[in-house]
């Protein structure tokens, strides 16, 4: 038998699991590396967060992966360059923290990395009849695994869409795992780029259970201040934004648009809120005269509404907490509309529950790999709500 299907035998009948979880958003802000070590499986999953950092990325890396980010058209050699560039790179930045935590390649079983989306193409979005959902992650495995010398799995979307989902959120597989709790209604908000959340009942009725991204979070945000302050990749401590006032108009035009309408799930990108959206919202409630804080403050309070709006539609309880990860968690005038938005809703974060909400996507995508190795089928959902009940991801050999 090949020596690598050998060891990959082996790490499947172990009762503990070290398995490194990657995340890099659509932010571009860095690498996420998570150290976790991983018993059971299903809801008998237990997980200890070893180590975890963002390694960040240079602003050159960030210009390379923006030129091919979200748009229609692009360079082709450019996406085929960088599938194999942001494999190595990504190696590169996994052997350095393993050396920052003095940890040997060898004790690490497997890799799960997300790699970068660079297109995400949902049916409602693309509208071409016959063609399927579709998304594109780029950062090749077997770049990982050949460099690390470490198994990696990665391009866990596909199997979600193979089997009838829109190839996201897959927050929901970890989210049900890690923390469902009897006796509490949990909203599992994660602010990325894109926002979105999983309803986990209180009564663990698993048909109950779904999950479903809401709109903007910061993407938008993000971009507007990189376009007018240059140098500049986010509104930090929401200094910029807390300087001006949102406008009614802007604010109302930035939601009449019928990604607000569709039921849930439901999935979207920087392919749709992007600065040509707000741009045509400007020019819709004629408010291109605004002020870049007045401009910030709406689309705060734009990401804000649409998080609010599409918690309260979708969950018919009357009482849920709120456990808050991703960037966005640290945008203090996001929150304060939130909780104008929402009254007296609890909202804490999944430091609370022993997960850095830093390191929680990263933590999700090891938990994935996880149920790869040593999983079983999970039915949860119902109807339209149905989540795919597969195991993901993609296997390289070193
Ligand atoms: N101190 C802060 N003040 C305001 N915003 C912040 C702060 N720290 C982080 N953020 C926001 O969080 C973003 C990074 O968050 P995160 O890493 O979750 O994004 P992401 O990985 O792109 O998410 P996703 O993959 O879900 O799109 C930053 O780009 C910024 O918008
Ligand atoms: C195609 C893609 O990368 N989608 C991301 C994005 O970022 C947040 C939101 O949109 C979410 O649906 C998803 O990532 C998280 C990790 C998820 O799949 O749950």
């Amino acid at each position: 038998m090949n020596t690598n299907l050998r060891r990959l035998l082996e790490i499947a009948e172990k009762d503990k699991r070290t398995i490194i979880g990657l995340m890099s958003g659509t932010s571009l802000d860095g690498l996420d590396v998570a150290l976790c070590e991983m018993t059971g499986h299903g809801t008998q999953t237990q997980l200890v967060l070893r180590q975890f950092d963002t390694m960040p990325y240079d602003a050159a890396f960030k210009e390379q992966v923006k030129a091919i980010f979200s748009k229609r058209e692009v360079d082709l050699e450019k996406v085929c360059l960088m599938n194999a560039y942001i494999g190595t790179y990504h190696a590169e930045l996994i052997n350095a923290c393993l050396e920052k935590w003095g940890v040997s390649a060898q004790e690490v079983d497997v890799i799960a990395s997300h790699g970068q989306t660079i297109y995400h193409a949902p049916a409602s979005q693309h509208k071409l009849n016959g063609m399927p959902n579709a998304t594109l992650q780029i950062g090749d495995g077997d770049h990982i695994a050949v460099k690390t010398g470490i198994i990696t799995l990665s391009d866990f979307r596909q199997k979600h869409i193979a089997a009838g989902g829109e190839g996201a959120p897959l927050a929901v597989y970890g989210d049900y795992l890690l923390f469902s709790e009897k006796g509490q209604n949990r909203i599992m908000l994660n602010i990325g780029g894109i926002a979105n959340f999983t309803f986990l009942p209180g009564d663990l009725d698993t048909t109950r259970i779904f999950s479903t991204d809401v709109g903007p979070g910061n993407t938008l945000m993000d971009a507007y201040v990189q376009l007018k302050f240059p140098g500049k990749f986010y509104d930090a401590e929401s200094e910029i934004a807390s300087r001006g006032k949102y406008d009614a108009a802007l604010l109302t035009a930035l939601l009449d648009h019928p990604f607000f309408g569709l039921g849930f799930p439901k999935t979207t990108g920087p392919e749709l809120f992007n600065l040509a959206y707000m741009e045509q919202a400007q020019e819709a409630s004629n408010t291109s005269h605004l002020s870049a804080q007045d401009v910030l403050a709406t689309l705060n309070r734009f990401s804000a509404t649409a998080i609010c709006e599409a918690i309260t539609r979708s969950t018919q309880e009357n009482s849920f907490e709120i456990f808050l990860s991703g960037g966005g968690m640290h945008n203090p005038l996001l929150l304060q509309n939130m909780r104008e938005l929402l009254g007296d809703t609890v909202i804490r974060n999944t430091a609370e529950l022993g997960v850095s909400p830093d390191a929680k996507e990263a933590v999700l995508f090891a938990t994935l790999a996880n149920e790869c190795l040593v999983g079983e089928k999970i039915d949860f959902g119902s109807g339209k709500q149905s989540i795919p009940s597969v195991q993901m991801g993609k296997i390289s050999l070193p």
